[in-house]
């Protein structure tokens, strides 16, 4: 991790030469945070390729969205690569415009910020990031002709097709399968894993997932920082059968494949009668699921030469057909910058929909970064404390350690982890899977 120097910026801006203090928002105010790096590296990075694409597709773009999409394919290139300049510039953080069913929601949350934190390198990380995937969505809003483009698209299936090796030796190894605590914590773990595979921590750059999954999940056990698989198990073991298990998901591509291998498991071993699945309404840190992205990987896998993955993508079809996986409706709370334990207040119907769940599966880093608030918590602060009275159902989260923050962990555990690699919170080598009960 290593950002170009520029001490006129850094001065000009009041960037403090620091780590981020403990207890205080996560913030690339901090020149010694992952937050800073993002902002004067991955991201601007992400911006460049959005707008390279958009020059090198352009005739295929035509092509779908009609030659008279010419213009806004110049107009969207340049206002991404003016955002990218407004970041590395510190840019304030202003209203947006327009009718987006959200608009209202974002303004009334940046009205809210104290000025001298409504710029990208002084707001809270979580805020000013999030609000960079919703500028992009914006400058794509405002052109009808590319309203409906996704601009992800592309990486998201390419990922996917990378994965097929990997995806069919777990449609293999899980055709036959028992309902006990032991195959549910492996299918738990494999899913955790899967979170590796996120084309925002690498900017873009795919990740193809290589090896026997299985494998890897016993090889990788000493990585797996906090295992609370066996509370999970005994939640939804003891539970009816007949209700919901919500998985609010990640990243599409082989990620997704693993949620729904879970998935199909609480289904078949009549763990619960439904899966609800909660994606994203507009494009988000590159690789999120969206509704067409479920749809594309459903139809992706039974349209597969292999009889075993078609064979798979027809049955979750089917599920999906028979209520058994549900999309949640576009729910704009998920693109939001609010943390979650804000989520009773700010979006109560949410809330009381969550709370009909048995349990909730929360997917990846940012996810877990919206648990926590974006908050330099000591290391061994519980789960519990951090997630400030979120608490609709019991609760898990999923996620490979990409970001500088983490709670529930053993005495003298991070030092040990700090003194073996000083940047073990930036790989996505390590896992974390936490529980909390309603
Ligand atoms: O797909 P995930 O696991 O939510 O990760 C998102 C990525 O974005 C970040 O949250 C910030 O860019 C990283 O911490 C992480 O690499």
């Amino acid at each position: 991790m290593s950002s170009p120097p520029d001490a006129d910026f850094d001065v000009k801006n009041g960037i403090i030469d620091a780590e981020t203090p403990p207890h205080t928002e996560l913030a690339a105010l901090y020149k010694q945070s992952f937050a800073y790096y993002t902002f004067r590296v991955r991201l601007p990075s992400t911006l460049a390729t959005i707008a390279a694409s958009l020059v090198k597709d352009k005739d295929e773009l035509l092509a779908t969205y009609g030659a008279d999409a010419g213009a806004d394919i110049e107009r969207n290139a340049a206002a991404v690569t003016q955002l990218r300049e407004d970041i590395l510039n510190n840019g304030p953080l202003l209203a947006f415009e327009g009718k987006d069913p959200d608009t209202q929601m974002w303004n009334a949350f940046l009205e809210k910020l104290p000025k001298e934190k409504r710029s990208y390198f002084t707001a809270c990380w979580l805020y000013s990031e999030c609000y960079m995937y919703r500028k992009i969505s914006a400058i794509f809003q405002a052109t009808p002709r590319l309203s409906a483009f996704d601009y992800f698209r592309e990486q998201k299936q390419t990922a996917a097709k990378l994965s097929v090796d990997a995806m069919l030796a777990v449609a293999k190894a899980t055709r036959q399968n028992e309902r006990d605590s032991g195959t549910f914590r492996q299918l738990i773990k494999l899913n955790l894993w899967g979170n590796r595979c996120d084309l925002s921590i690498t900017s873009g750059k795919q990740v193809k997932p290589t090896g026997n999954a299985f494998d890897q999940v016993t090889d990788l056990e000493p990585k797996l920082l906090i295992d609370g698989t066996a509370a999970i198990w005994q939640a939804i073991d003891g539970a009816s059968g007949d209700g919901i298990v919500d998985i609010i998901f990640d990243n599409a591509g082989y990620e997704v494949y693993t949620d729904l291998i879970l998935a199909e498991y609480i289904i078949d071993k009549g763990l619960a009668a439904k899966v609800r699945f909660n994606a994203k309404a507009i494009p988000w840190f590159i690789s999120d699921v969206m509704a067409h992205d479920y749809h594309w990987t459903l139809q992706f896998l039974a349209d597969h030469p292999d009889p075993v993955l078609s064979e798979l993508g027809k049955k979750w079809q089917r599920f999906t057909a028979e209520g058994k996986f549900e999309l949640s409706p576009l729910e704009q709370f998920w693109t939001s910058p609010y943390e979650f334990y804000r989520m009773r207040e700010e979006k109560p119907a949410l809330y009381a929909r969550l709370q009909e769940a048995e349990l909730i599966i929360f997917k990846g880093d940012l996810n877990y970064r919206k648990l926590l608030g974006d908050f330099s918590w000591p290391s061994t602060e519980s789960f519990a404390t951090c997630l400030r009275g979120f608490r609709p159902t019991n609760l898990c989260t999923l996620r490979t350690v990409k970001a500088d923050l983490i709670c529930g962990l053993g005495q003298g555990v991070a030092e040990q982890l700090f003194a073996k690699d000083k940047e073990w919170m930036l790989t996505g080598e390590y896992g974390v899977i936490q529980f909390a009960s309603k």
